[in-house]
């Protein structure tokens, strides 16, 4: 094929994927039609395109995932980076390799013990697609990101949550190949040295655990690093990050949990989990030595426990490019599921302000969402104090009141109940009866905690009961969507932390959504990336909860759906990020001139503008020869 005729067919492939991209939105029927319509009218597919630098060849470049396209390299690539005999001589395209890999993905010719998938509230086919596509990015990340992102509705419930729950209990039986950097406590006075191990000189987004608190599965230590992988995964198919641009990264300070310190393979440190000062030193070096090399990176913090989550958060917040996950992303997604639920009832954002909640899991998250909560009540013209009597807020000893011996932290001591009927201590059945709550959320990781009793007294009050179990995996969670369903008599405005199933009952289809931070953290860090915002504020979280809540669109609204359809990821990252940075710039925080000069020209131009700089999974030429298809 020509040189011409392979830019054209290159131009081609962009703007038919485009094309892809924007039916897929513009079929979402999302009732911002202008928002909607927007990708397909200011995409510019070019008809060139770079050249990819890479300086391996041979067989170095075949085992590079970054790289690799298998079967899939076209002849001059074979001839210029000494490939030839290395690989069976024909050349798949793209999708003849995508069709293969499903076939695979489906079918499911890999056995599974099921004894061996004991917890996490997974399946063995869960964790028979997790190994397929996990070998899959091992070996070619162009293509898996293809198919993470093309089939996302089906794939994120596998890399990410239920069965990376899974993949993190038993990460130090599975781990066959690095991932990510590892650092832990004895390595003090050597990480700045150590992050220049890292291979890219480049990186955009970095997520970083302790291990602390995974999902709701506890402290898993040096385990925990399936998370920032898991987490990063979304944050390319969802947000376009480029793969060879991101950071998974583990702090080991030493674990609590017995069953890994007993484990032979355990590959963490045998010590109790640090704390004190020593912790924060150990962090500070981190964080310094990350943000040493990295100064433009957003930096993710992930499943740290409650001792350290907040503290950590205020202690970087002001100076670094950062953000708490669980507390922030957590707090914007809550809050645009409870504006999508107040739509669904017939209401606007304004109600925000009457509703009375009732919160489990007075935890970094569940403290993150009552916090942002009460500032939505705020901006619908309460004070904050005002606010803060609308919820009632639990955990593992029961309703939270100014009577509690054990000393309150900051973050909860506002909502700390005040008057007489509160009973310290309460159960949350009796809460639940005495309070009437509207909206009902769980972020305990303590599994079944709304009852049968609880859930029907939800029902008994409320015509539309707005019911939140929010905790993660799907075993942690407060409730499943059947649950709610039936104690209610089906009217449950639903939306839960990791996938539930839509409910058949009594002859009708109930929709579940999922109130996952997924929604937030790809676009909230793509907008302060590509902004180059320095901080990210509360108001920025809160533009990101708004925009999110705008992208529902009217007919599912009618179907009690109250986030917008997972198909659709990359358009809603695209709007969250464009709103961040809109934030941004209102606040004098948008640094990128770049960013500003698309912003100010026009709104299509700032979509645009993300838009071009998400990166897109397909085969780019390696040599100098537009080769994005083959011959
Ligand atoms: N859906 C989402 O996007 C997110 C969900 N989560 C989930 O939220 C859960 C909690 O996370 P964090 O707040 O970070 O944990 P955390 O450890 O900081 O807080 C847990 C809280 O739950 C309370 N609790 C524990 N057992 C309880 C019980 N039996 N009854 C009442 N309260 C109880 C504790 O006292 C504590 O206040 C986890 O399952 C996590 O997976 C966290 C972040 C995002
Ligand atoms: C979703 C999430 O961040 C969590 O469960 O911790
Ligand atoms: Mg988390």
């Amino acid at each position: 094929m020509s040189l011409l005729k392979r830019r054209a067919a290159y131009g081609a492939l962009r703007a038919s994927l485009a094309e892809g991209f924007a039916a897929r939105l513009l079929g979402s029927g999302v009732n911002d039609a202008r928002a909607f319509s927007a990708p397909a009218a200011t995409y510019k597919p070019s008809d060139t395109v770079d050249v990819e630098i890479v300086r391996k060849k041979g067989i170095d470049l075949i085992h590079d995932p970054l790289f690799n396209k298998g079967t899939g390299f076209p002849v001059p690539e074979r001839e210029r980076l000494e490939l030839r005999g290395l690989l069976p001589k024909k050349s798949l395209s793209m999708q003849a390799q995508a069709d293969r890999f499903m076939e695979d993905y489906q079918l499911g010719k890999t056995y599974i013990d099921p004894k061996h998938v004991s917890d996490g509230g997974v399946t063995p086919d869960h964790v028979r697609r997790w190994k397929v596509l996990q070998e899959l990015q091992d070996r070619n990340e162009t293509l898996f990101y293809r198919l993470l992102l093309d089939n996302f509705v089906d794939m994120a419930p596998i890399v990410y949550t239920p069965t990376v729950g899974w993949a993190c209990l038993n990460f130090h039986k599975l781990y066959r190949r690095p991932r990510g950097m590892y650092f832990d406590a004895t390595d003090k006075g050597e990480m700045a040295s150590m992050v220049w191990n890292w291979p890219a000189n480049d990186v955009d987004a970095i997520v970083v655990t302790d291990g602390g608190r995974i999902l709701g599965l506890g402290d898993l230590g040096l385990n925990g690093l399936g998370i920032p992988i898991g987490k990063l995964d979304l944050y390319v198919a969802a947000a376009g990050f480029n793969p060879g641009r991101i950071l998974p990264v583990v702090l080991d300070v030493g674990t609590s949990n017995r069953v890994l310190k007993d484990d032979p393979l355990y590959l963490g440190l045998n010590q109790d989990r640090m704390s004190g000062p020593e912790y924060f030193e150990v962090m500070d070096e981190l964080v310094k030595a990350l943000m040493g090399r990295y100064p433009d990176a957003v930096l993710q913090f992930e499943d740290f426990n409650m001792e350290h989550a907040t503290p950590l958060l205020d202690r970087y917040r002001h100076h670094h490019l950062c953000f708490n996950d669980d507390i922030q992303g957590t707090a914007a997604t809550a809050v645009a599921g409870v504006y999508g639920a107040l739509r669904v009832q017939g209401k606007s954002n304004k109600e925000l302000a009457q509703q009375r909640i009732v919160l489990v899991g007075a935890g970094s998250a569940g403290m993150g969402v009552a916090r942002m909560l009460a500032l939505g009540m705020v901006k619908q013209g309460l004070t904050y104090e005002e606010a803060t009597a609308n919820f009632w807020i639990l955990d593992a000893d029961g309703l939270i009141t100014v009577k509690r011996e054990k000393q309150l932290s900051s973050t909860v001591e506002p909502f700390a109940r005040k008057t007489q009927a509160d009973v310290e201590g309460e159960t949350l059945a009796a809460t639940v009866k005495r309070v009437k709550p509207t909206v009902l959320i769980g972020l305990a990781g303590a599994g079944k905690l709304f009852t049968e009793e609880v859930l029907t007294t939800m029902g008994e009050h409320n015509e539309r009961p707005i019911i939140m179990p929010m905790s993660n995996p799907t075993h942690r969670m407060e409730c499943n969507a059947m649950e709610a369903q039936k104690a209610t008599g089906g009217r449950t405005i639903f939306a839960s932390g990791s996938p539930c199933n839509d409910v058949e009952y009594e002859g009708r289809t109930i929709s579940s959504s999922q109130a996952n931070n997924l929604y937030i953290f790809p676009g909230l860090a793509l907008g302060a990336h590509l902004g180059a915002t320095r901080v990210i504020t509360d108001e920025m979280l809160m533009a990101a909860a708004e925009a999110l809540g705008d992208c529902i669109p009217e007919e599912d609204l009618d179907k009690d759906i109250v986030y917008p359809r997972l198909k659709d990821i990359r358009y809603v990252s695209m709007i969250v990020a464009k709103r961040v940075m809109k934030m941004a710039y209102d606040m004098g925080h948008l640094h990128s001139f770049a960013a500003k000069k698309a912003l100010e020209i026009s709104d299509e131009e700032l979509e645009a503008y993300v838009q071009e700089h998400m990166w897109e999974p397909v085969y780019k030429p390696l040599v100098n020869l537009p080769v994005g298809v083959q011959e």
